[in-house]
């Protein structure tokens, strides 16, 4: 019987040490990223306390529009599908409005 993949004792101990490597490399940088989206929401937290404070909304759309169009050219210029980068940071957003949406919710809750 045959088989599309190779067990890994079949395979170059060369092919193996190189396929290490690169998944050393693919772990440093997806701890890079989540260490930056950490930082990240650290400080869209801040953002959210600030705009219910002041009572400002949850979305800015054209703040939005402006980072969407300068991350897709930034990724242009770095061969990243601009789609891609795009979904990205809309998923994102998304995210950091769900958490401005419960911090307004949760001052107005507490204002008198
Ligand atoms: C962080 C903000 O709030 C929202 C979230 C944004 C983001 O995550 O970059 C951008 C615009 C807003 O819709 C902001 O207004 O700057």
């Amino acid at each position: 019987m045959t088989t599309s993949n190779a067990a890994a004792s079949d395979t170059d101990p060369a092919v193996l040490g190189e396929l290490t490597r690169l998944r050393d490399s693919i772990d440093n940088i997806d701890a890079a990223v989540v260490h930056m989206l950490a930082e990240r929401f650290k400080c869209t937290q801040q953002v959210g306390r600030l705009k219910a404070e002041h009572r400002l909304p949850p979305a800015d759309p054209g703040r939005e529009a402006r980072q969407i169009a300068r991350l897709r050219a930034l990724a242009e210029d770095a061969k990243l599908d601009p789609a891609f980068a795009e979904k990205f940071l809309t998923f994102i957003i998304a995210e950091v409005i769900r958490h401005h949406e419960s911090i307004a919710d949760d001052t107005a809750g507490g204002r008198s």
